[in-house]
């Protein structure tokens, strides 16, 4: 199905989840004022009625974007997910619907890493449980259970950007590092690389993990790797909750293989701040519990707020699809024509040909291309003069294999 809109400067924006007010900012001062917000994320009907105007759509971590909900979206041009993460778009439906989608791949790294940092100092001193005792009036003055983090070793799952600023900070404080990675990594520091998650796990006092959701990483963690860790060691997940298997993880705290976990993300997460929140890790008063907050500061936030509303901008004006996850990328300069065409096709044999075909029949001149292609999909891009733009839109967009056509000028 071809579809076309007409400028860019028409997108009508819908943000979920409470995106920071640097998006509304960003997205103003690039000329785009149809924005609406919502502070929490929404599902089903909720979620189609919101979106059914939308051109482009801007959630966190937790809306669902599946190839269901973006079947009954064909309007969307472009999501960005104002987050590293993007697990919760189903990232082949959206460029089979020629949808770009963005993210923020380092802008709240380092809020991760501070917190992670944190939270291996409190759960070797044994914080938890002593601050919920001492809340009920109970002292608890003891060294039992008590360590100092130099010396031990911080073993890392996943040493992409987060797990490595972790290594880095950890090494800062006397920490030994190892990591487990599917690609081999270039240790930062005096970081080592193991071979096997196995070793890993035999191997640290503190586990961290830093993986993104994909169906290998589901229930990494899950009876048997609990086993294998040493005994009296922890467990951190800020990464997201389907990584590790809660229930495992309840059983390995109740026998004390594990003496303490700090949990950020869980299998099922609340929808808003209003919504009840349960797991069976709520009895035990040596996991630090916190809501999926690892990314939650007002640096990260404003950050991520600007670099991702001025990448939908950037898409809605000028079709640049740099940093894209999901979508080839055209890094674009402003037009050199008087319009722009952005075709988005399946990449099927000939489909160039047939696009400079209906130029050449047209005599109009192509002042400027640019294609860029997956294995799945092409995009080119296309500046000319303004009326020969209009002929050779109403043209293209009639070509098989077209998933959508747009003109901006
Ligand atoms: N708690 C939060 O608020 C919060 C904030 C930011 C990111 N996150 C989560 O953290 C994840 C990691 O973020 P990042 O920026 O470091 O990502 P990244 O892509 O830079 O690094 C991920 C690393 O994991 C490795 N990896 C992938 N699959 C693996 C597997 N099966 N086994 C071992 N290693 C594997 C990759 O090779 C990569 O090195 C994100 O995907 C996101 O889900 C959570
Ligand atoms: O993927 C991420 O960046 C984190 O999980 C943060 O997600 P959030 O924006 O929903 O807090």
């Amino acid at each position: 199905m071809a579809t076309g809109t007409a400028n860019g400067r028409d997108f009508n924006i819908v943000l979920l989840e409470g995106i920071h007010a640097t998006a509304l900012e960003t997205l103003a001062a690039a000329g785009h004022t149809r924005v609406s917000s919502h502070a929490r994320s929404l599902a089903g009907d909720e979620l189609i009625a919101a979106l059914a105007e939308a051109d482009l759509v801007g959630i966190r971590s937790r809306t669902q974007l599946t190839a269901e909900v973006l079947a009954q979206l064909p309007r969307l041009a472009a999501i960005g997910c104002f987050c590293i993460g993007t697990n919760q778009v189903d990232l082949a439906a959206a460029a089979q619907r020629g949808i770009p989608v963005f993210n923020a791949p380092f802008s709240n790294t380092r809020s991760v890493a501070e917190l992670v940092l944190a939270e291996i100092v409190m759960l070797m001193r044994g914080i938890p449980e002593k601050n919920a005792l001492l809340h009920r009036g109970g002292w608890m003055k003891s060294a039992a259970n008590a360590w100092e983090v130099r010396g031990k070793t911080l073993g890392i799952i996943g040493y992409g950007h987060i797990g490595t600023q972790i290594g880095v900070l950890a090494e800062q404080l006397g920490m030994n590092v190892v990591f487990h990675d599917i690609e081999a990594k270039l240790p930062l520091g005096n970081a080592r690389q193991l071979g096997s998650l196995e070793a890993l796990l035999a191997a640290a006092d503190v586990v961290s993990l830093h993986v993104p959701e994909t169906p290998a990483t589901r229930d990494m963690m899950g009876a048997a790797q609990f086993a294998a860790m040493k005994p009296g060691s922890f467990l951190i997940n800020a990464s997201r909750g389907t990584v590790v298997d809660i229930d495992a993880l309840a059983a390995a705290l109740e026998r004390k293989q594990l003496l303490g976990a700090a949990i950020d993300v869980f299998p099922v997460e609340p929808k808003g701040n209003d919504d009840p929140f349960v797991t069976p890790l709520l009895r035990f008063e040596n996991v630090i519990l916190t809501p999926h907050i690892g990314g939650s500061t007002a640096e990260a936030q404003a950050n991520i707020g600007r670099e991702v509303a001025a990448k939908l901008a950037r898409y809605g004006d000028n079709g640049s699809t740099a940093t894209a996850v999901n979508f080839p990328q055209v890094t674009l300069p402003e037009p050199a024509g008087q319009c722009r065409i952005l075709h988005i096709h399946h990449n099927v044999p000939g489909m160039l040909a047939r696009i400079n075909e209906r130029f050449s029949a047209a005599g109009i001149n192509i002042v400027a291309q640019y294609l860029q292609t997956t294995p799945d999909i092409g995009y080119v891009v296309i500046d000319a003069d303004a009326d020969a733009s209009r002929v050779a839109f109403d043209e293209l967009k009639a070509i098989e294999g077209t998933i959508r056509c747009r003109i901006v000028c």
